[in-house]
């Protein structure tokens, strides 16, 4: 079943357009990845996706409603969340306590019920520390649930991340550059780790620079150079492809896919 179905974006900022009719899709259980060297869209279209920028053009459906130019806070409603590419974890507190930072967006309590600790807000703490520990248990890192985040090693981090945008219960998480900065051991992990979400539920669409992390794990792969889509396909078709190869190679580095 088609999940998310992406028809002709576009987002220009003064003369550039850094996203020209981009189209893709997202059937539900799989991981998809867009690729393209620095500046290409990427990011861009992530945040045209998830209501942080609008559409100038285009439509965006997903689970069958379009979804199109809604705030940023109403995506996690409609099950699609996202990570970002540098950590937006809070170093000082538990893993746990990061996890139910996101589960907020779940639960409804008054100020009133803050200032007075209301049982309202006691409960509904309670319903935020529970799926939080149900998530963590389903990614075997509830041993790390009264760590705090900044003893974790890096590659533990980036996990956490993402579990902090599966406990509100999307059916399409958006990754956004999870291996950078990580050694490849801890990108081998990180792929095993990604690599089972679908049979958790989850359907992924992934940003990313490490092709080894996205040969590995993704079913489908779009590429994007200068905002426009060059290449589709499974990834032995996208390795092979002529324009995916002069985008790497004629703008520097094959390695990382990176320009510069
Ligand atoms: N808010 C903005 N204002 C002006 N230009 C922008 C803005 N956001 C992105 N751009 C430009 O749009 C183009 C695409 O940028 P984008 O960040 O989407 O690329 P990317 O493929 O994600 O790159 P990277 O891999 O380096 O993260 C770039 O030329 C960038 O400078």
């Amino acid at each position: 079943m088609k999940l998310l179905s992406v028809n002709g974006i576009c987002k220009s900022f003064g003369g550039l357009a850094a996203v020209s009719d981009m189209s893709f899709e997202v059937e539900e259980g799989q991981i998809v990845s867009i690729i393209g060297p620095n500046g290409a869209g990427k990011t861009t279209v992530f945040n045209l996706l998830t209501g942080f920028y609008t559409c100038d053009a285009g439509s965006v459906m997903f689970a069958g409603e379009e979804i199109s130019n809604l705030s940023p806070s109403v995506y996690v409603e409609k099950k699609l969340t996202r990570t970002f590419q540098n950590l937006k974890l809070f170093p000082t507190m538990t893993v746990l306590e990061n996890v139910m930072i996101g589960y907020q967006s779940c639960i409804h309590y008054g100020r009133m019920d803050a200032i007075f600790n209301t049982p309202k807000k006691r409960r509904a703490e309670l319903e935020a520390r529970d799926r939080a520990m149900e998530i963590l248990k389903s990614i075997d890192m509830d041993c790390y649930a009264g760590e705090r985040c900044m003893n974790l090693p890096y590659g533990v981090q980036k996990q956490l991340e993402i579990a902090r945008a599966m406990v509100s219960g999307p059916r399409l998480l958006l990754l956004d550059e999870p291996a950078a900065g990580l050694n490849p051991q801890e990108t081998r992990q990180l792929a095993g780790f990604i690599r089972e979400l679908p049979d958790k539920g989850y359907s992924v669409l992934l940003i990313e620079h490490d092709m080894s992390l996205v040969m590995t794990i993704s079913d489908y792969i779009y590429v994007m150079d200068y905002g426009k889509k060059i290449a589709e396909g499974v990834p032995g078709v996208v390795q092979k492809n002529e324009r995916v190869i002069e985008a790497y190679i004629g703008k520097g580095g094959v390695k990382h896919a990176a320009r510069g």
